[in-house]
């Protein structure tokens, strides 16, 4: 990408300022109690945190999550090598409107292009749902050799982590640990690696323009540039992410707001580019099976607080938003307030 096309070019209103606010207050939460069976107090501590930054923040990095070192190191490693090759090589796993996995260098938030390529695979490589029109399969590229097995094995470990964390968030809700296990069953779950070239017009263009997640959770990796930006509600300012070495930064999504009945946040963020370093992320987008019905729970509604959402289907959902990704379209795309109760 050279020259700053006007298809990257935000609204005044939506370019990143010059100066930014880093870091403060974002909380940081210490994992450990989940790996050391026993110490209840000390659980119950991290249930408190837990639900405190969901509902101030809807957004925190953790430490001591369990996921060995050696595969996120691995997985950094296959993404900045598929990314190295020519655009001709990384075409050839691209995706297209339809089949929404696989390579590709021109999704659109909110209508703006961003400025970055992806790649993306699923956890499941599960059958496409007759109902719903995209197809999931996953579109292997032949180099670098290890990239499969890399990539499914590092899969496998932000379930483990994605599980635990639903475990706590559901703790914090007053919701038996299990409770939201069986949305995931034949969950649609992907991982998805972001390259972030660098720009000529930083302060004009976003590698991801404003957006919120729309599954349970996302876990995302990031290297050591930074240009994630949040806006929580609390702040109601832009706040830049600080990196922290080997830590995970989790964010909530719509579908855990939805399943709270609006106890919890889903936070706004985007990314800014720069003129200096390529920056490589990588996020795991934690979300239910394709026939779930996303609603408030039962147990946390009642006459006085009543859902403020209609049901609506995950599979019909997600895949109306991934295709409309793919290319500028005229008409906003679908939000969780389109199916808001009250307003
Ligand atoms: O690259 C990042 O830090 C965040 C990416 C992101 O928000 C997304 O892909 O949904
Ligand atoms: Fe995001």
């Amino acid at each position: 990408m050279g020259e700053v096309d006007p298809a990257f070019i935000q609204e005044p209103e939506h370019r990143p300022r010059v100066t930014y606010i880093e870091g403060q207050g974002i909380p940081l939460i210490d994992l450990s109690p989940i790996h050391s069976s026993g110490d209840v107090s000390a659980i119950e501590g991290l249930v408190k945190e837990i639900g405190n930054a969901c509902k101030e923040w809807g957004f925190f990095q953790v430490i001591n999550h369990g996921v060995p070192l050696e595969k996120r190191q691995k997985v950094e490693d296959v993404s900045r090598k598929f990314f190295a090759q020519s655009l001709e090589d990384k075409r050839k796993v691209r995706r297209t409107e339809k089949a929404v996995l696989g390579y590709y260098d021109t999704e659109h938030t909110k209508n703006v292009r961003d400025w970055k390529e992806v790649f993306d695979y699923n956890i499941e490589e599960h059958t496409n749902d007759k109902e719903v029109t995209a197809e999931w399969t996953n579109l292997w590229p032949e180099y670098p050799p290890e990239f499969r097995k890399t990539c499914q094995e590092y899969a496998q470990e932000m379930v483990k982590l994605a599980f635990k964390l639903m475990e706590l968030v559901a703790l914090s809700l007053g919701l038996p640990a299990d409770r939201f296990h069986g949305f995931f069953k034949d969950q649609t779950s992907f991982v998805r690696f972001n390259r972030y070239p660098t720009c000529p017009n930083p302060h004009l263009a976003l590698g991801v323009g404003r957006h919120k997640d729309s599954g349970a959770l996302t876990i995302l990796v990031e290297d050591d540039v930074g240009g994630l930006e949040v806006k929580p509600k609390t702040y109601g300012e832009w706040i830049r992410v600080k990196p922290i070495p080997n830590a995970y930064i989790i964010n909530i999504g719509d579908t855990i707001k939805v399943w709270s009945n609006d106890k919890y946040e889903s936070v706004e963020h985007r990314v800014i580019v720069n003129s200096e370093r390529d920056r490589f992320s990588i996020p795991f987008f934690f979300l239910p099976a394709l026939s779930t019905m996303v609603k408030p729970l039962e147990e946390l509604t009642n006459e006085q607080n009543p859902a403020k959402y209609r049901a609506y289907n995950w599979g019909e959902f997600i895949s109306t938003r991934m295709q409309s990704n793919f290319q500028k379209l005229d008409v906003e795309n679908l939000q969780i307030c389109h199916f808001k109760t009250t307003k």
